[in-house]
């Protein structure tokens, strides 16, 4: 079989031209945008990017965007009390601590100190309380993209098999979460985990959220199955490559995820989402 490819940037377009219909009729109601501040602490050149974007494109949706930068010495109690500024701020609807932290910082202390209404990274334990106990809440992006593109394949995720490979707080173990609320029988594979090859054969979606470049080889895929590739790794050339090997994958799978052009695009479009669906919350009460 010879793969479709899923277009994350088409389908990240189409998510935010919803958003920013959403935010219309908001601003409508409201009289005011929704608000979307990103904490960045420290100057990594690659955080600097993905915060640029994230400010940029909630300017093209109509989301009033702002980026607090921090110095890369800020001590964890000046990091907690500017959180604490933004939870108590009223125009401001989705916070986002931008990840990861400089070394002398403890994050997870961070994240606890965040407003769970605001929590539009869906990282804090109310949102993981919520997502795995299948209640409404908001969402961690990257996975929720993820859950997205399946859905725009048209593949039924009842009863199907996955492989998720990968258990971090940020993808792995809430994708395996939404996965399992589709009905999917899901396997969460990682590090220690035993004839990972085979485990992927018997799959008929696979999940790659490693950051290893092309662990997964193309004659694993299980012929039709459905291939979600999270990882951006960078080659010795400079080139961005998935977890997976893609032209062996590409000539088995049903469809599959391009890198870049993926996941990487939903991520920013589902965060102006939570966005959206964090003001319409705050604004309901
Ligand atoms: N609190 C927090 N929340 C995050 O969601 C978060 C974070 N910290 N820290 C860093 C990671 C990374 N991340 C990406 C966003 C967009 C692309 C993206 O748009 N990628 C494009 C372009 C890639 C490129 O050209 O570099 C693509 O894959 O096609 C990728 C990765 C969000 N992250």
């Amino acid at each position: 079989m010879a793969a479709k490819i899923i277009d994350g940037k088409a389908i990240a377009a189409e998510v935010k031209a919803e958003v920013a219909q959403r935010v219309t009729a908001f601003v409508e109601k409201h009289g005011r945008a929704p608000g979307l501040d990103v904490v960045l602490v420290g100057d990594d050149p690659a955080s600097q990017v993905y915060v640029g974007s994230k400010e940029k494109q909630a300017g093209t949706v109509g989301i009033r965007g702002a980026v607090h930068r921090m110095p890369s010495d800020t001590t964890q109690d000046a990091l907690e009390a500017k959180v604490r500024e933004l939870n108590a701020a009223r125009d401001v609807d989705g916070i986002l601590v931008q990840l990861p932290l400089p070394k002398h910082l403890d994050s997870q202390r961070v994240i606890d100190v965040l407003e769970p209404g605001k929590d539009v990274d869906g990282l804090t334990p109310i949102s993981t309380g919520l997502l795995w106990s299948d209640r409404p809440g908001l969402r961690p992006c990257t996975p929720w993209g993820c859950m997205r593109l399946l859905q725009h394949t048209g593949v039924a995720l009842e009863g199907a098999r996955a492989v998720v490979i990968g258990r971090s707080a940020l993808v792995g173990k809430p994708i395996a979460a939404m996965l399992v609320a589709k009905n999917a029988t899901v396997t969460l594979a990682h590090s220690r985990t035993k004839d990972l090859a085979a485990r992927v054969r018997e799959a008929d979606i696979v999940i790659a959220a490693v950051g290893k470049a092309e662990l997964v080889r193309g004659d694993w895929i299980k012929d039709g199955a459905v291939v979600i590739d999270v990882g951006i790794n960078r080659s010795a050339s400079g080139k961005l490559i998935g977890d997976v090997e893609y032209a062996g994958a590409a000539e088995r799978a049903s469809w599959i995820t391009p890198v870049p052009g993926g996941v990487g695009p939903m991520t920013i479009a589902m965060l102006l989402s939570n966005t959206v669906d964090a003001a319409e919350r705050r604004a309901s009460w």
